[in-house]
């Protein structure tokens, strides 16, 4: 422990000049990779398999020196293997990294998570991640030994991982991890254009660390005012930096209050049995968000020694388990249902939430609506109770008799609020869909005023974009075609963006089910995301998704493609994974919140990306009000400009008669998953009915139940599609998987279509040059789809 405590006080020493950071130095010594202190990783109880991380050992507090090609390990104090340091999990500073997973009884409309924010990727590092897959395969490992062993970087023994840093280093499994990966450019980051915000060296140094040389609107708009001690609420559009608008100024609270290594928080000799007062509460409405709020606040901190300890509580892990972090919490993010679990059946957890400096709840509008309200409800009526306590400090009721927290500053933010949560505060139904309409800027701070208990009267209400809460990069677009047509024009818009990531959205956990295998078996790299699938396959699916198709160098590995995720709205909030280039809206979503905040996965921190709404003729009429809704103010303001009064979504015009060709390519994969799925879906219903039939003490026959089944009534024409589908034999569907693959290997001919025609003819040499035939499944080019 006290060598725990020295090492952190020696780095602790590094403050910079504000502006620029610096390097620095300390009494660490140059060590063989052999002798650190290697700690064997814990593995957390929900792991049965472990997965891949039995056998895996970490080092913290250990600096990786890279001069040219060399590298060294410097480490405060080497010792043998036998006698790794005291580690401190418990303790202010250590990392809360265990992977307590996603949840599958979160709601199925809940949003997910995102990634980095960190520019790039450390080069000279050991990475995090490379430990989590030391078991996925002899081959891939070999492969990365052999890249590293070409970069020059340390050889790593199996099972062994070097994390960054001395804090927060414990093994990160969530699929956020990589937001805590930090920019190398650190070194270089200008930060002076954060010198208005008046931050100590310290965060500026952190800032730098991420390698970002500026602050986004909201913060620039948000953090002195934050850090001047007012409540807030702030509004701005998808992918802006709302998540350090909010935690930059709370670390930065919790750097002041410890500074020294004197003065930690409320605990002192006995902090292990004393619960510590948190400097922050986060609410999230989702554990995908919260994992990824923590990551984010985590990859901040990195470089701060000491640094505060953030901890997520959702579900995934035991409530004892959690409650023991908490004792040492400084920052807290959770979700309403797991934080009430453990904080309602903790007196002295209540109580120490009690005397927070700060209460945030992210995602405003949809944490106060839908079936987080319940739970963040009790959450917020239990945290304004008074209670005496020698830690937390006593106030006074105002003229009102309402009691006033003057400790605690509240902070809320969302790119929208919507009528729903209007409907929830004022606990009254609303008029026939006016749910899915925006709230104003006064209706939003009406609602918001009633429920939360800011300090002062009047919380300062910020939107820096009142006018869209649409990205600036973000380009939209609608696509009409037939109801039945959907999955053809799905497939035709994937083929036009060959290498982009895509995010399609669907309304329907079925709907995920039924085209990500659609898709897999036309040879793309669809992954799917819904809130039924094991905690497990979420987290692979959003790990590939989040790492397929990456460019080194503006070039993409031979063969490999850009992911598309296929998910419910569970990942419609907060998912930051960076690089996605199109959401598409295979379904039209129900709702204009929902419209900006799944557009918003994409064209994120100033990137560009394109938004396509997939619309029945039905659908369309009702889709362009929904969106046009969504760009009122814009189109407002725009009058006042005197430009044009509505705002139009773009038609998107595909080549008609391209499209039709995909259509054989289409129907056999289309044959091919309809038949798999309804072997597997028979499997478990005959397993089903034989369990049902033998609990019963009845003959099961199953040429009986498929007779029945032919009867007639609700549902028969679907099981009668399904047991046909059922009815294709192995030796038949190989049969069309060859037809498929035969397809597949030729391109479709873009030279014939009816553009060409009216173009003056098709120039057959050209279009069989290379970089025609490179393009993607098409021969010949292909217009765009409509955008400019
Ligand atoms: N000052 C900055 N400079 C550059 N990038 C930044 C800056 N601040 C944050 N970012 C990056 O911008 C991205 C979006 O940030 P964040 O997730 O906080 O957005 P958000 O406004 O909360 O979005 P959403 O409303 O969709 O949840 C992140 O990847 C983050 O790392």
């Amino acid at each position: 422990m006290d060598l725990y405590k020295k090492k952190r006080k020696v780095q602790g020493g590094s403050a910079t000049k504000p502006g620029k950071r610096r390097r620095t130095s300390g009494p660490k010594k140059a060590v063989a990779a052999d002798l650190l202190p290697w700690k064997t990783v814990e593995v957390p109880e929900m792991f049965d398999d472990a997965e891949g991380f039995y056998g895996l050992e970490e080092v913290s507090g250990v600096k990786v020196v890279k001069s040219g090609n060399q590298v060294a390990f410097h480490a405060a104090v080497a010792s043998s293997p036998s006698a790794p340091p005291e580690a401190a999990p418990e303790t202010a500073g250590a990392g809360d990294d265990e992977f307590d997973g996603f949840d599958d009884d979160e709601p199925d409309t809940a949003p997910t998570p995102p990634s980095p924010r960190a520019k790039s990727k450390p080069k000279g590092s050991v990475k995090e991640k490379e430990g989590k897959r030391e078991k996925e395969g002899k081959k891939e490992k070999e492969g990365k030994k052999k890249k590293k062993d070409k970069k020059g970087e340390p050889k790593k023994e199996p099972g062994k991982s070097i994390l960054k840093n001395g804090s927060q280093d414990k093994l990160d499994s969530s699929p956020f991890s990589a937001l805590q990966e930090v920019s190398d450019e650190a070194e270089e980051t200008d930060v002076s254009n954060w010198a208005p915000l008046d931050l100590s060296p310290r965060m500026l140094s952190a800032v730098a660390t991420l390698g970002f040389s500026s602050p986004t609107a909201i913060q620039k708009a948000t953090i002195p005012q934050i850090i001047a001690g007012h409540d807030m609420i702030g509004k701005a559009s998808t992918g802006s930096g709302k998540t350090l608008a909010f935690g930059i100024p709370i670390v930065e609270k919790w750097l002041e209050e410890n500074s020294s290594e004197d003065n930690k928080g409320a605990g002192g000799d006995d902090e292990e049995e004393r619960q510590k007062i948190p400097t922050a509460l986060i609410l999230s409405p989702t554990r995908e968000l919260a994992h990824q709020l923590t990551a984010h606040l985590k990859a901040l901190c990195s470089s701060l020694s000491p640094c505060p300890y953030v901890c997520s509580v959702t579900g995934g892990l035991s409530v004892h388990k959690q409650q023991r972090q908490l004792r040492a919490a400084d920052i807290v993010i959770g979700t309403p249902g797991r934080l009430w679990e453990v904080m309602s059946s903790s007196g002295s957890l209540l109580n120490a939430f009690r005397g927070m400096k700060f209460l945030v709840v992210d995602e405003a509008d949809r944490l106060l609506s839908e079936g987080h309200f319940k739970e963040a409800s009790e959450i917020l009526q239990a945290l304004d109770r008074q209670v005496i306590s020698r830690d937390v400090p006593r106030e006074e009721d105002d003229e009102d008799g309402d009691t006033k927290l003057h400790h605690r500053q509240t902070l809320v933010f969302s790119a929208t609020f919507n009528k729903s949560l209007q409907q929830k505060l004022a606990s009254k139904k609303g008029g026939k869909g006016s749910r899915f309409d925006l709230m104003s800027t006064e209706e939003s701070m009406e609602y918001l005023l009633k429920k939360l208990n800011f300090r002062s009267d009047k919380p300062k209400f910020l939107d820096v974009n009142p006018v869209s809460q649409m990205a600036e990069g973000l380009q939209e677009g609608l696509v009409e075609c037939g109801a039945m047509e959907k999955d053809l024009y799905l497939y035709a818009l994937l083929m036009h963006h060959p290498n982009a990531r895509t995010l399609v959205f669907t309304n329907s956990i079925s709907s995920v089910r039924r085209l990500a295998p659609l898709l897999q078996n036309l040879e793309l790299n669809a992954l799917p995301l819904h809130s039924q699938m094991p905690q497990k396959a979420r987290l692979r699916s959003i790990e590939r998704f989040t790492a397929s198709g990456e460019e080194k160098n503006k070039v993409r590995k031979k063969g490999e493609k850009a992911g598309i995720l296929i998910a419910t709205d569970v990942a419609a909030r907060g998912l930051d994974i960076k690089a996605i280039d199109v959401v598409i809206h295979y379904h039209v979503p129900r709702a204009a919140d929902a419209y900006v905040h799944r557009s918003g996965r994409t064209a994120r921190a100033q990137a560009s990306g394109k938004s396509i709404l997939l619309c029945a003729p039905e659908e369309a009429a009702p889709t362009r009000k929904l969106v046009a809704r969504v760009h009122a103010q814009h189109a407002a303001s725009a009058l006042g400009q005197g430009k044009k009064t509505k705002f139009y979504v773009r038609t998107l015009d595909l080549d008609r008669r391209l499209v039709s060709r995909l259509k054989p390519r289409l129907s056999l994969a289309k044959k091919i998953a309809d038949s798999t799925l309804a072997k597997e879906k028979g499997n478990k219903d005959e397993q089903w009915l034989r369990s049902a039939a033998e609990e019963l003490g009845v003959e099961y026959d199953s040429e009986e139940l498929d007779k029945a089944g032919k009867w007639g009534g609700r549902g028969s024409g679907r099981r009668q599609k399904e047991a046909e589908a059922r009815s294709l034999t192995k030796g038949e569907l190989a049969q069309l998987r060859a037809e498929l693959r035969e397809l597949l290997s030729q391109k479709i001919n873009a030279g014939v279509s009816t553009r060409y025609i009216t173009g003056g003819g098709v120039d057959v040499d050209e279009l069989l040059k290379d970089e025609m035939m490179g393009t993607g499944e098409f021969l010949g080019s292909v217009g765009s789809v409509g955008f400019d």
